[in-house]
C-alpha cells in the first residue's frame, strides 16, 4: 500500500484548517518585516475574526503563546508549515492536460505547498508525448503502468466533466488516496478516499451575486 510521508494530523475542524494557510502567510509576511512576536488579536484583526477563534485554531497545533507577547513568529511559520503538510512533498498525477491542467502543470508554486506533479495524462495526440514545464504527458492508457511505477497518492482531475467519474475510478483502482477535482462533476468514490472539489466559478458566482445585490440597493 502507498503511504504519504506527511505526518498524520489528528482530526481538525475543516474551517480551522482553511484559516491556517492565511495565518501562515500572515506570519511569513511579519517574519520578512523582522517582527518577532504576534498576538492572537493581531492575527484576528488581519483575519477579521474573533481572537478566541485564532487561539482555538492554533491550539490544534503545537504552537504555544507566551503571556503578553503572543506567539513567536518564526516558530509559527515553522510549525504551521509542518502541520499543514507543506514541508514534505507528496506526488500527484494530473489527468487532462488542457487549458486548466497545463496551467496547473506550469504552477511551480504548488511545490511550495508540498505538491509534486510527477506525470500528466491526456488522450489528445497533440499533447501526449510532450512535456509541459518538464512534466511528461502520457496517454491515459499508460495510467495503470505508470501508477504502479510512480506511486503518486494524489490525483488531480482536469478533464471535461463527463469523463470525471471514469478518471476518478481509474485513479482509485490504481492507488490514489486523494482526489483534487477541478471539474464541476460530483464524483463518487469509496469513503476512505479524500475528495476536494475546487471551482473558481463558484467564487465568481458569489462575486456576481454580491455586485448585483449591491447595485439593486443603490438603484
Ligand atoms: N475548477 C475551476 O475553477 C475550473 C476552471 C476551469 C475549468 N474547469 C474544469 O476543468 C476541466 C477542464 O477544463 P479546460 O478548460 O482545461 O478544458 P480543456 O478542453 O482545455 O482540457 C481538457 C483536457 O482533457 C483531455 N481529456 C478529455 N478526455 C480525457 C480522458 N478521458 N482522459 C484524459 N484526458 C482527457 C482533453 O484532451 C483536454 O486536453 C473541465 O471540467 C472544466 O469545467 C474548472
Amino acid at each position: 500500500m502507498v503511504q504519504s510521508s506527511k505526518k498524520v494530523v489528528s482530526a481538525v475542524p475543516e474551517p480551522s484548517l482553511r484559516r491556517m494557510p492565511a495565518y501562515l502567510s500572515f506570519s511569513e509576511g511579519l517574519m520578512k518585516k523582522g517582527q518577532e512576536f504576534v498576538s492572537s488579536t493581531q492575527i484576528a484583526n488581519y483575519m477579521n475574526i474573533d481572537p478566541t477563534q485564532v487561539t482555538k485554531d492554533l491550539s490544534y497545533t503545537s504552537i504555544v503563546g507566551k503571556t503578553r507577547v503572543g506567539y513567536e513568529v518564526k516558530a509559527m511559520v515553522e510549525i504551521l508549515s509542518n502541520f499543514l503538510g507543506f514541508t514534505v512533498m507528496d506526488q500527484a498525477f494530473l489527468v487532462g492536460a488542457g487549458s486548466l491542467g497545463s496551467a496547473l502543470l506550469h504552477d511551480d508554486g504548488l511545490a511550495n505547498f508540498g505538491l509534486d506533479i510527477v506525470a500528466a495524462f491526456d488522450v489528445n495526440p497533440v499533447i501526449v508525448g510532450k512535456k509541459i514545464n518538464d512534466i511528461g504527458v502520457y496517454h491515459i492508457d499508460q495510467f495503470r503502468d505508470l501508477a504502479q511505477e510512480m506511486k503518486a497518492i494524489i490525483g488531480i482531475i482536469t478533464v471535461p466533466a463527463e469523463y470525471a467519474q471514469s478518471v476518478a475510478d481509474l485513479m482509485v483502482a490504481w492507488g490514489v488516496k486523494a482526489i483534487w477535482n477541478f471539474t464541476p462533476a460530483r464524483i463518487k468514490v469509496p469513503s476512505d478516499i479524500v475528495v476536494q472539489n475546487t471551482s473558481l466559478y463558484a467564487n465568481l458566482a458569489i462575486i456576481f451575486n454580491k455586485i448585483h445585490t449591491d447595485k439593486e440597493k443603490v438603484i
